[in-house]
């Protein structure tokens, strides 16, 4: 049974509570379009393997943990090429744009569009648009070609350059509609798959055969549905080696402590994850879990208590933990940059000194704190191997979908595989970290802090979440195994 809700939305639903989320079709609203044999058939690396094609009704379930009489909920279809094609390989005219904050793997993904995209399907016209969204209108375009992208998975940063605010939809359209585009790859974080979702709206009721790709990038691992996204393994991994710098000053010196900041806006992925793999940090302070620093229970009682357990500590802080603590000055406070993003004061630095006031005013005690602040180098290194070979199956699986005629869609992995996405799921919401869940409890009993929640707080949560689970069947769980 087909179930169309919204324009938006495209939805079928079968027995035993099966639901599959679909995304748009070039077909849907262009009638008559003329399908070709993918040429990947003919291609001597991929002709050899069994079953190469994935079948159109192929799908991902979004809850892996099933129970024998649950239904069977959300479903979304499998990347991968399709036996036909929408788009003659002479006739396209891809192009490629990287939007927001850097992030490590955007060159991959780069070079992976654009040698998929020859390799594959023997598509010669691929475009770089620099600077952003705000570039389609406002600035040059590059040629892109096996050859220029051949090395540039190697660097950090992204070779198109990237930028915030400028998500002019119309005129981003126009441009589309002028330069003759009709593969539109699309590289960003939350607020890019947003815009993202609004120029595949224009797109369409333009009725342009113009497919409109996602995908998703950001260190901060906050874009919803998917496992998780690129440069996130490696901004964890680079992390490591600033924590472990803090670590052997904090052990070095009477009273050593190590602050680390690392990014994470809203959501703490990155200082949880990498607070879990090092096991050297005392304490890891993120958005989604409220602290305070004074009194029984607060954050100056822990840290004297660890400096007179073990002589030293490391604090690790996601950029966005304590916010609403910091008065400051409201000058910067009240600022945002050009995508509307609220710029937050440096909360390390605050921490720092709060510590400090404490211990040396207050306390009379001599500490020696090491503020460590490498939230820019971690995100602008290259890619590390685990990351380079998810943002290949990426790119390969949004060079597929295109091709396939499928549009309006965010590419990325559930439960380990690729798949379609459409973007009002997408954009439902920022994903954050659960404190009730077993990864945060996880971390606690690793870290021995306190939690800073006291028992009221922990059952609104869980309430609020059962709720949640209950309303829409869904695993609203990120971080749970
Ligand atoms: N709500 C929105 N609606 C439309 N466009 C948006 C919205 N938010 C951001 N954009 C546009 O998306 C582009 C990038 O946005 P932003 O700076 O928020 O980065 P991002 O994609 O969220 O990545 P990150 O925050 O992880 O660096 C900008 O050009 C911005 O204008
Ligand atoms: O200083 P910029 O370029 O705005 O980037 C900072 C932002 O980038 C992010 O890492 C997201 O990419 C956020 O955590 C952080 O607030
Ligand atoms: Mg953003």
């Amino acid at each position: 049974m087909l179930d169309c809700v919204t324009s938006h939305d495209k939805i079928t639903t079968a027995a035993s509570g099966f639901v599959l989320e679909d995304v748009p079709h070039l077909s849907d609203y262009i009638p008559l379009l003329q399908t070709y044999p993918d040429p990947l058939q003919d291609n001597p690396s991929y002709s050899v393997v069994a079953q190469y094609y994935v079948n159109v009704d192929d799908t991902i379930a979004q809850q892996i943990v099933v129970h024998k009489n649950s239904p069977r909920g959300t479903h979304f279809r499998r990347a991968g090429p399709a036996q036909k094609v929408y788009f003659d390989s002479e006739e396209v005219h891809a192009c490629i744009v990287t939007c927001g904050g850097l992030c490590p793997g955007l060159n991959t993904v780069i070079r992976e569009i654009v040698c998929g995209l020859y390799h594959m399907y023997g598509v010669h016209k691929v475009l770089g648009i620099q600077g952003g969204y705000p570039g389609f209108y406002s600035r040059n375009t590059v040629p892109l070609t096996p050859k220029v992208v051949n090395d540039i998975h190697k660097r950090g940063g992204s070779i198109l350059g990237t930028s915030y605010g400028g998500h002019d939809t119309s005129k981003i359209v126009d441009s589309i509609q002028d330069r003759g585009i009709n593969q539109v790859y699309i590289l960003g974080g939350y607020g890019t798959q947003y815009e993202a979702a609004m120029i595949f709206e224009e797109v369409r009721r333009r009725g342009l055969k113009v497919a409109v790709v996602g995908i998703p990038k950001t260190i901060d691992n906050d874009i919803p549905v998917i496992d998780k996204s690129i440069g996130f393994d490696t901004a964890v991994e680079e992390a490591q080696r600033a924590i472990n710098s803090a670590h052997v000053e904090a052990e070095s010196a009477e009273n050593g402590i190590g602050v680390v900041k690392l990014m994470g806006r809203y959501s703490g992925f990155i200082a949880m994850y990498a607070t879990l793999a090092s096991r050297d940090v005392d304490c890891c302070l993120i958005p989604e879990s409220p602290f305070y620093l004074e009194g029984p229970g607060g954050l100056l009682e822990f840290v004297e208590k660890r400096l007179k357990e073990q002589g030293h500590m490391v604090i690790v802080i996601a950029e966005g933990a304590g916010q609403e603590l910091l008065s400051g000055n409201p000058s910067i406070v009240n600022k945002q940059d050009a995508s509307a993003d609220k710029l937050f004061p440096d909360v390390g630095l605050w921490l720092s000194q709060k510590i400090k006031d404490h211990f040396e005013k207050r306390q009379k005690m001599a500490i020696n704190l090491k503020y460590i602040d490498p939230t820019y180098m971690i995100r602008a290194i290259p890619s590390n191997a685990s990351d380079n070979v998810y943002c290949t199956l990426l790119a390969q699986s949004a060079v597929h979908g295109a091709m396939a005629g499928y549009t309006g869609f965010t590419v990325g992995p559930v439960n380990g595989r690729n798949c379609y996405i459409p973007f009002h799921l997408i954009n439902e919401g920022e994903k954050r970290v659960v404190i009730t869940d077993r990864m945060w409890a996880r971390l606690l009993s690793s870290t021995h802090q306190p939690s800073f929640l006291n028992p009221k707080d922990i059952t609104g949560e869980r309430e609020e979440r059962t709720v949640n689970q209950t309303t829409d069947g869904q695993n609203h769980s990120e971080t749970a195994d």
